[in-house]
C-alpha cells in the first residue's frame, strides 16, 4: 500500500516510470528519487540548487542516475573479487521502500529501507536504512546493520556531485595536511599528503582523502561544508575531458559543471561490521551563501 504522505510532499511519475518523492517546505525543496533513495535536488531557501544532475539523464529504470546523492554499497568502485559485479554496488540502481515521512516546522524527514535483494553479495540478514532531514540543511544517515551469523564487510560512498557554476572558480578545501591514495596514479606510488589547504581543478582528479575535520566546496561566492560522522575517507573526483568521453549519461562540457565530494568508508577506511553490529555513515550539507558554488 502506498505510504500517505503528508502537507508539502508529493509523489511524482516520470515518464520513463520512475518515482520521486518532491518535498516543498517553507525551509528547502527536495526531491528523491525511490531508484537508489537517490536525493536528485536540493535547494534551501534563499540558496542555490547544490546538487548537479546531467541534461543528459534519461531516468531509465535499473540504470544509474548521473548526479544527485548516488549511494554507493555494499562496495565503493569496483567489487574486491566479482568483475563481473557492477561499479559502485547494487543499492544506486536498486528500487527503494519509503518507510515513513514526517514534517515539522524545520523540515520534512523520510526514511527508505533497501527490500531483500538476491545476491550472494549480500548476506541474509545485512539490512542498509537510509534516514534524510530536508530543512535548511540536508542531512543523509546511511546505516548498515548485521543481523546475520558472520562478520560483514563492505565499504560505501554517498556519492554527492555538487553544482558548480565555473569549474576555475571552485575549490575544495580543508586538506592541509590530509592523506591521500591517488587512483590515477599506480598502487605502488604510496601515501601522498596533500600540501596544500584548497584543491583546485585543471585536470582529472580521483582521490581518496583520509581527512580528520569538515571538507568544504567553494567558490567565491558559495560555500559548502561537510559535516561527517562514521567518515574517516572523502573521494573527490572530476571527470575532466577524457574520461568524460567514456562515461553514460554525461554532456562534454559538463566535467565544467561538477565536482564530487564523496563521504565515505573506502581504501583503507573500509569496514567490518561483526554479527549484531550496526555502522551509521552521515554527512550534514550546511550551504552558506544564495548563489550557485
Ligand atoms: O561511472 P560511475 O560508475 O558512476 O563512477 C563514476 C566515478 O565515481 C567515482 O567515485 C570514482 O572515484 C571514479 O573512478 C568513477 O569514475
Amino acid at each position: 500500500m502506498e505510504l500517505a504522505l503528508p502537507e508539502g510532499v508529493n509523489y511524482e511519475d516520470h515518464d520513463n516510470g520512475l518515482r520521486f518523492v518532491v518535498v516543498n517546505h517553507p525551509c528547502a525543496a527536495a526531491r528523491v528519487c525511490l531508484q537508489g533513495a537517490q536525493v536528485t535536488h536540493f535547494q534551501p531557501a534563499q540558496g542555490p540548487e547544490v546538487f548537479w544532475v546531467s541534461e543528459a539523464e534519461p531516468y531509465e529504470p535499473g540504470k544509474a542516475i548521473r548526479g544527485g546523492i548516488p549511494l554507493c554499497w555494499p562496495w565503493f568502485g569496483a567489487h574486491p573479487s566479482d568483475t563481473a559485479a557492477p561499479a559502485h554496488g547494487l543499492a544506486r540502481d536498486a528500487m527503494w521502500t519509503l518507510q515513513s515521512v514526517s514534517r515539522r516546522v524545520d523540515g520534512v524527514t523520510l526514511v527508505l529501507q533497501l527490500p531483500e535483494l538476491n545476491t550472494p553479495h549480500i548476506p541474509t540478514g545485512v539490512e542498509l536504512q537510509l534516514q534524510i532531514d530536508v530543512g535548511a540543511e540536508l542531512l543523509l544517515r546511511l546505516t548498515t546493520t548485521n543481523n546475520g551469523v558472520s562478520d560483514f564487510n563492505f565499504s560505501q560512498a554517498l556519492h554527492a556531485y555538487f553544482n558548480i557554476a565555473d569549474i576555475n572558480l571552485a575549490q575544495v578545501s580543508g586538506l592541509a595536511g590530509v592523506q591521500y591514495d591517488d587512483s590515477l596514479l599506480p598502487q605502488a606510488s604510496g601515501d601522498q599528503r596533500a600540501l596544500m589547504d584548497q584543491l583546485k581543478f585543471d585536470a582529472e582528479v580521483d582521490r581518496i582523502y583520509y581527512p580528520r575535520r569538515p571538507l568544504a566546496v567553494e567558490s567565491p561566492v558559495c560555500r559548502v561544508e561537510l559535516i561527517t560522522e562514521g567518515s574517516g575517507s572523502a573521494v573527490i573526483w572530476n571527470p575532466w575531458i577524457e574520461k568524460s568521453r567514456r562515461l553514460s549519461h554525461f554532456l562534454a562540457q559538463d566535467y565544467q559543471r561538477m565536482v564530487c565530494v564523496e563521504t565515505a568508508n573506502c581504501g583503507r577506511d573500509s569496514r567490518t561490521l561483526v554479527a549484531g553490529a550496526s555502522h551509521s555513515l552521515s554527512v550534514t550539507y550546511v550551504v552558506d551563501g544564495t548563489g550557485k558554488i
